[in-house]
């Protein structure tokens, strides 16, 4: 298993090793010792899974508060995703910025976001499955978002506003800024 740190260190890229054969292969797709090892000890409490029929299916960004904010451990068992981790960390030197990956049943790449990150995500195939482990339970009451083509994140999106498949909530989401405002502790920092 190879982990390799992003331009925002606290966000790794994690890719399993595959042993092939004759029939396909066999991954070993999480261990707590190794993760433990190289990233920290982290108890990942749920695991979850959708499906996004259409290419261009954009969900996010998405995070919750403290005290239930979550770290992510996102993969692709299925077609493709950009996927974007957003530093949202109160005081944060990277606070704002992002960082993206492609994921996809080929590659097999992961991405760990730790709590303090807005997560989000770009279909690039139809029919892709994304399958990730999260660090607390879902609160609907501590679910919150970011407008995903937010102009002061200036994410480079492979979809506009007019091709992308959103949800309604996430038509209507509130920009970083506006958020900032808010009394309510987003997650992590100083
Ligand atoms: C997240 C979640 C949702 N739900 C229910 C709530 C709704 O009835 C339904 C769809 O929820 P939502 O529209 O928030 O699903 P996504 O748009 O895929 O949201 C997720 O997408 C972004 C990329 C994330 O990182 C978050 O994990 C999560 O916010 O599933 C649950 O029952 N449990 C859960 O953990």
């Amino acid at each position: 298993m190879q982990f390799e740190r992003t331009k925002i260190p606290d966000v790794v890229l994690v890719t399993p090793q595959r042993n092939g054969d004759h029939r396909g292969y066999f991954s070993e797709t999480f261990r707590s010792d190794v993760f433990g090892q190289n990233i920290g000890a982290f108890n990942f409490v749920q695991d979850n899974q959708s499906l996004s029929v259409e290419a261009g299916t954009v969900r996010g960004l998405h995070f919750q508060i403290e005290p239930r904010a979550q770290g992510k451990l996102v993969r692709c068992i299925a077609g493709a995703i950009l996927d974007v981790a957003v530093d949202i960390r109160r005081g944060s030197p990277t606070f704002g910025q992002y960082v993206q990956a492609e994921l996809t049943a080929e590659n097999g790449c992961q991405v760990w976001l730790p709590a303090g990150f807005a997560h989000g995500f770009c279909t690039l195939q139809p029919n892709s499955v994304i399958s990730y482990k999260v660090t607390d339970y879902y609160s609907s009451d501590h679910d919150r978002g970011i407008l995903w083509n937010d102009p002061e994140l200036n994410i480079i999106w492979p979809v506009t506003a007019e091709s992308a498949v959103l949800s309604q909530k996430d038509r209507m989401q509130p920009r970083l800024a506006e958020l900032e405002t808010t009394s309510f502790t987003i997650a992590g920092g100083s």
